[in-house]
């Protein structure tokens, strides 16, 4: 029997930090502070570090600019996107917390369809603090919630579970469709609120979307790099889709979960199709072979830790997409240079603690 738990949901208040990459005012947050209030922001503030961002009263927060990306990190800054949102990813290195929650600035508060306010971080936190099922498919979802359980035919060997890594949230309104899709259905709004919670099968690839997203920084953080993009790159818009794809292949190696549905957030701003078109092309051309790529690669038995798994993915980066385009060679530098300067900001405490690995055959 799935123990589901009805104990109150712990509020991890001091065991987990909200990063917002941004480039406008966060007044968003005013909706957010009954449920962001007690814990600790981390703004990573894009564009002219001269701008004041103003952060609405009474909220605790560290704030860096990229002066201070640039102080902090020195050379190694390069591999810090600039002009993108995917700057966001220094946040999860400067913190110090077992868990980040990371949203937009132009996500809010959605309802569930009795109305009720859902609380996104709250949803996370459940969704991390129970076991994930990659390794078999249970047809009731998940089978962890009040309500639910393991089917008939599930191996009671595979009950336990999996440590969850990542809990992909969604998003009610405007729907995070890519650029061709948005300009062939400007008027199309997602309106559906499915609840449901899936893990996400091992072997099975996802396009993660960095705009309502929570992960264990213990278990994955250092995968969790959002590919170098925005200013001087052939690329755009593919940053959280890069450490979801380099994430679910490590996540898979070392026997951790990713989950994806509730909660929902609302999203209330749809970016411009044009500009988005400019920045997702190579993408949208690359992807193509991108897929292939990580759905071929296989790690070795001693990339026991996420770094090793990391910097062995660096490697057949630049030896397999090296020859579609000479970004991946700049890319897989930056994910060495992004490992350098986690383990710099973050020396392992007497080693790094890795995941149980598969369960044995
Ligand atoms: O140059 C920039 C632009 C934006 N930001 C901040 O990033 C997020 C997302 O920005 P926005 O909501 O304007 O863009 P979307 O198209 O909706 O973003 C989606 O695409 C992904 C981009 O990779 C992103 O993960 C999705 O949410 C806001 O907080 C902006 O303030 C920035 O930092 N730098
Ligand atoms: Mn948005």
């Amino acid at each position: 029997m799935a123990s589901a738990s009805r104990a109150a949901t712990p509020l991890l208040k001091d065991e987990l930090d909200i990063v917002i990459p941004t480039i406008r005012n966060l007044d968003f947050l005013e909706m957010w502070r009954p449920f962001f209030q007690p814990y600790h922001l981390i703004i990573v503030q894009d564009g002219d570090p001269n701008k004041t961002i103003r952060v609405p009263e009474g909220f605790d927060y560290e704030l860096y600019n990229r002066n201070d990306i640039n102080r902090i990190l020195g050379p190694k800054a390069s591999c810090i996107s600039f002009k993108d949102s995917a700057c966001r990813c220094f946040g999860y290195m400067v913190s110090k917390k077992k868990y980040i929650y990371t949203i937009d600035d132009d996500c809010f508060v959605a309802k569930d369809p009795s109305g009720k306010d859902i609380n996104a971080l709250e949803q996370h936190i459940k969704n991390l603090l129970s076991p994930s099922t990659p390794f078999f498919f249970n047809t009731l979802y998940d089978p962890y919630r009040d309500g639910a359980d393991f089917v008939r035919g599930y191996p009671f060997s595979l009950r336990e579970g999996v440590p969850t890594a990542v809990s992909h949230g969604l998003w009610l309104n405007i729907p995070d469709y890519d650029a061709p899709t948005q300009l062939v259905k400007p008027l199309e709004r997602n309106t559906r609120y499915v609840d449901a919670i899936l893990t996400i099968p091992k072997g099975t690839l996802f396009p993660m979307c960095g705009m309502n997203l929570a992960f264990d920084r213990e278990l994955i953080g250092p995968a969790m790099y959002f590919g170098l993009m925005g200013d001087g790159q052939p690329i755009g818009r593919y940053d959280d889709m890069w450490a979801g794809w380099c994430t679910k292949v490590i996540t898979d190696h070392l026997g951790l979960g990713v989950k994806t549905g509730l909660p929902y957030i609302w999203h209330s701003k749809a970016s411009n199709p044009f500009v988005n078109l400019k920045k997702e092309y190579n993408g949208i051309f690359w992807q193509e072979e991108l897929i292939p790529f990580f759905q071929s690669v296989s790690m070795p038995k001693e990339a026991t830790t996420v770094q090793k798994c990391y910097l062995e993915l660096a490697k057949q980066v630049r030896a397999k997409l090296g020859k579609v385009d000479g970004y991946f060679n700049k890319l897989a530098d930056s994910m060495v240079t992004w490992i350098e300067a986690w383990d710099e900001l973050n020396p392992p405490k007497g080693g790094v603690a890795t995941a149980n690995g598969p369960p044995k055959k």
